[in-house]
């Protein structure tokens, strides 16, 4: 064979690259890694593009919102809104308002949805949960280093095994206790209070309250004192929260070792070590009972619960096990606070403006824990706390301190949602803030729709549940849901019959930017005693 007939464009690259006599064999190594990350990247790219095509196409019946441009989407107006004080959740009530149910967009490339009608929401959350999964590329990332594989960020058959383990753990008799250990809570903020009441010093009642349900909520999961609530949370778990929080709208804090990373990561390594210390303690004080042939001690906490269901389905306690109890109970203390939270500041600051409604909330606490608010609290008593329970409910839907929830379709949805089939691979966008502004003068705060024979009560039975969605609905509704409304009623009322708080600015411009929504700067307020 002749020279000429070995020639071929591989056969010159290779001469070229590796077997000429003046060009050292390093070259190769590197032009076929080279070839190797541009087909890679090629073949990425034709997958993107082959997608694109595939959902632009499947969402072509639907309007588009405005102001897209090319590449970017709609990323500019979701982030530019914040210098408006309106939240990207705000943007999406537009686009629904001028555009009807069903609006697409998409960001930076991926293209999603996003509805509000109670059908629709129950079609996402109930009919077809199992192919409208979590979203963890997005809204859920920053939050994945804390809450990792825990109940909120799992999925498909680990969640379902999970919610069946943790589920008994927050119900019937956890609910009792939460009741005592929120009144010890509320009897030490108001000792606290007392020192201001009459001063006019200003407190920042919202800071008070995310302590004060940190302290329940570490009460109930931990059987954590309040010194070591105090101790624990602000210095590890808050900042690494409020870390988090800062990564949702700056996604690149998470990759730039910059020292507010390491600090991160140093912190969430001293909060797992306090924490599995811990569940190693109270697992081997278990079966060291279990050893001595003693009955299992009765549970003190949900962590206890936890426990009792772990040995019950005889899973072997192992590193795996440490890590996932370490993701589960994170996820009990972030989901279980600040949202809460949340809740108990709007409430405050609407009653402060409403004198007749906190009468009868006054009258509640008196009924409910005698006329100094002393008597031992009952749960019989809470739960008849009706206009209470109203004033908490109609915080969570005017302010909807979720307002979006997130969720990607696994699978094509030949039902789809307002009567548009969806194409596999999207966002769906659940604007749980729309469905809540579907009631009559959305803007005015009124209890009195979520009592019995109420305005709540008069939507036809097949949407009514899908009416009033601050907890979601269907399988992977809230699992903290009752605990939080329970918890609420005794914390709100107790401190509303002992004290007069008095805002000292604007109440209601909600925060743009961080979930769950809670006022700008805070709730800053001076106190007096109630006569
Ligand atoms: C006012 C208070 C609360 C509000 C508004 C609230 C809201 C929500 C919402 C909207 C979800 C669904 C999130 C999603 O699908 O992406 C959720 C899930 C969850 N919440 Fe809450 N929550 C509250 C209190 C609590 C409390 C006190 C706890 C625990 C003690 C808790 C534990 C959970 C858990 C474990 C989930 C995940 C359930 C699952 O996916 O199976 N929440 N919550």
């Amino acid at each position: 064979m002749s020279a000429e007939s070995h020639s071929s464009p591989l056969g010159d690259l290779l001469a070229f690259a590796g077997t000429s006599a003046s060009i050292a064999p390093v070259p190769l190594a590197l032009v076929v890694l080279g070839a190797a990350l541009a087909a890679y990247l090629f073949g990425r790219f034709l997958t993107f593009a082959y997608n694109y095509i595939r959902i632009s196409r499947g969402l072509s019946g639907i309007p588009s919102a405005p102001g897209a441009i090319p590449l970017l989407g709609h990323v500019i107006p979701m982030l530019t809104c914040v210098r408006q004080n309106k939240g990207a959740w705000d943007v999406m009530e537009d686009w629904m308002n001028k555009l009807g149910p069903i609006v697409k967009y998409n960001i930076a490339g991926t293209q999603g949805v996003v509805v509000r009608d109670p059908a629709a929401l129950k079609r996402i959350w109930q009919t077809g949960y199992k192919i409208y999964q979590k979203d963890l590329e997005l809204s859920y990332r920053p939050f994945l280093p804390i809450l990792g594989t825990g109940l909120v960020t799992a999925d498909g058959h680990l969640w379902q095994k999970q919610r069946m383990l943790m589920g008994p753990a927050l119900r019937v008799d956890v609910l009792d206790d939460i009741i005592d250990i929120a009144k010890r809570a509320v009897d030490r903020l108001c000792e606290k209070l007392g020192k201001h009441a009459g001063t006019g010093e200003v407190v920042d009642i919202e800071e008070e309250f995310r302590l004060l349900t940190l302290q329940v909520i570490g009460e109930a999961v931990l059987s954590l004192g309040p010194e070591d609530c105090d101790r624990v949370f602000p210095s590890l778990y808050l900042p690494v929260m409020s870390e988090a929080n800062r990564r949702v709208l700056r996604p690149y804090r998470m990759l730039l070792p910059t020292p507010e990373w390491f600090r991160f990561r140093s912190r969430m390594q001293q909060l797992n070590t306090f924490l599995v210390d811990l569940f190693r303690k109270r697992w081997q004080a278990r079966q060291a009972a279990r050893g001595d042939g003693e009955k299992a001690p009765k549970p003190t906490d949900i962590l206890d619960r936890i426990l009792e269901s772990i040995e019950e389905s005889g899973a072997k306690w192992d590193a795996a096990l440490e890590e996932q109890l370490c993701y589960e109970i994170k996820t009990f203390l972030l989901a279980g606070h600040e949202t809460s939270s949340a809740m108990l500041t709007w409430s405050t600051g609407e009653l402060a403006a409403n004198p007749r409604m906190t009468a009868q909330i006054v009258k509640e606490a008196e009924t409910a824990f005698g006329a100094d608010c002393n008597a031992p609290p009952n749960r019989r008593a809470v739960d008849e706390m009706t206009y209470t329970l109203a004033v908490l409910k109609e915080a969570l839907r005017k302010y909807s301190v979720v307002p979006v929830v997130t969720r990607k379709l696994a699978e094509d949805d030949p039902i789809g949602l307002m009567g548009h089939p969806l194409p596999k691979g999207i966002m769906v966008a659940c604007h749980l803030q729309g469905t809540h502004r579907m009631y009559e003068e959305p803007d005015e705060f009124r209890p009195e729709r979520f009592m019995p024979g109420g305005e709540y009560d008069q939507f036809d039975d097949a949407v009514r549940a899908y009416m009033f969605v601050p907890f979601i609905q269907g399988p992977r509704n809230c699992l903290g849901q009752h605990l939080a409304l329970l918890e609420a009623r005794v914390l709100l009322s107790v401190l509303q019959k002992r004290f007069v708080f008095s805002p000292t600015g604007a109440v209601g411009q909600r925060h743009p930017s961080v979930i769950p929504v809670s006022p700008v700067g805070g709730l800053k307020v001076t106190i007096s005693r109630r006569q």
